[in-house]
């Protein structure tokens, strides 16, 4: 096993994640959104579960996030004139960001809304 091209490998994707927070409003609101519910899940208290379904929604939405990201980059190089297959790439792309951000939101109110009805009732 090569450990230095591992390593390099780790530093391309360290490189990939700061460029797309520097670039990508969208990516630095979800990572907010995602530190935000992080300090919620710690304020209410989450089981073991409900823990590893929270990161595990967080880490999607940002991978995805990742992922629309070089869609639009690979795009903008292929296809710098409008085109329609292009339109209908970074449209599929921005799709599946906005159907997981959705059901992220759902299941994470599933999880919170019970609790803090309880805490105030
Ligand atoms: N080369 C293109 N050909 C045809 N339509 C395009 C092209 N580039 C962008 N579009 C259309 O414009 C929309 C917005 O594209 P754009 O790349 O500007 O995304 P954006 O939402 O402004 O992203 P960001 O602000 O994150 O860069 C796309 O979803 C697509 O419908």
């Amino acid at each position: 096993m090569d450990v230095r091209k591992l390593f390099r490998s780790f530093r391309y994707a360290g490189k990939g994640f700061v460029q797309t927070v520097r670039a990508e409003q969208n990516f630095r609101f979800h990572l907010l959104s995602g530190a935000a519910v992080l300090f919620a899940g710690w304020l209410t208290g989450l089981s073991k579960a409900e823990w590893m379904i929270i990161l595990l929604l967080i880490a999607g939405m940002l991978s995805l996030e990742l992922v629309n990201t070089a869609v639009e980059r690979v795009v903008d190089k292929a296809s710098p004139e409008p085109h329609p297959l292009a339109g209908q790439a970074k449209d599929a792309a921005a799709a599946a960001v906005l159907v997981f951000a959705t059901s992220s939101a759902v299941i994470g109110f599933m999880i919170f809304l019970p609790k803090w009805w309880n805490l105030f009732n």
